[in-house]
């Protein structure tokens, strides 16, 4: 893995006061979100890039409302957002919106990738392991609801696994139950 590192930052927010250090994987350019007092065993999210949710407000998934919540607790506990560039779980933001254009249609989130000849997910976190090691954290508390996740961090001991459940609406609720129901996320 040919990982390009930059420098760190300062990032004040409207979460608080952080410090950003972007790493280059290819094309993809991932941000790490942490406080300036990192906490021994940090609360740490991995949170994948969703366009539509964290930047334009979608309430077709529960995205923003996540990486919401995430960045408050960071800021709170001294812990980490790691912010992939995964959009529509690795499958891109093109793919996604034909995605999207499918479900329009009837197909579930799951059918649909399906349908465009892709995994369910197609996210791994080798890149996770490598910040991680770079930031010399080897204890983790990991903020996911995503069996997936706990599984592929190797080398990383999470010694608590916290919940990180969003209240549904009208629009999101049956992605949440596929999810839930075919994904096999804890919620
Ligand atoms: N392909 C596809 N990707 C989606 C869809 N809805 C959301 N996403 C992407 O899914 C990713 C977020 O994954 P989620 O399944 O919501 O949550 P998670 O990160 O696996 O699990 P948690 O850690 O528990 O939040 C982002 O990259 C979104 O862009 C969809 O209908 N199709
Ligand atoms: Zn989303």
């Amino acid at each position: 893995m040919n990982i390009e590192i930059s420098e760190i930052a300062n990032l004040p927010s409207r979460f608080g006061d952080f410090k950003v250090k972007a790493f280059k994987e290819g094309c993809k350019e991932h941000l790490v979100i942490f406080k300036k007092n990192l906490d021994e065993t940090p609360i740490v999210r991995v949170h994948s890039e969703c366009l539509t949710g964290d930047a334009i407000g979608s309430l077709k998934c529960d995205c923003r409302d996540q990486l919401e919540h995430a960045l408050k607790l960071a800021s709170k506990t001294n812990g980490m957002v790691i912010y992939l560039r995964q959009e529509g779980r690795n499958i891109g933001l093109l793919n996604k919106i034909n995605a999207y254009a499918l479900q329009d249609k009837g197909f579930n989130t799951v059918e649909a990738n399906h349908q465009l000849g892709f995994a369910a997910d197609e996210r791994t976190y080798e890149i996770v392991i490598f910040i991680l090691n770079h930031f010399n954290i080897n204890k983790i508390k990991l903020l996911t609801n995503n069996p997936r996740k706990i599984e592929s961090l190797e080398g990383i001991e999470i010694v608590e696994r916290i919940p990180i459940i969003m209240k549904s609406n009208p629009h999101n609720e049956a992605y949440l139950n596929v999810k839930k129901d075919e994904m096999g996320h804890l919620l």
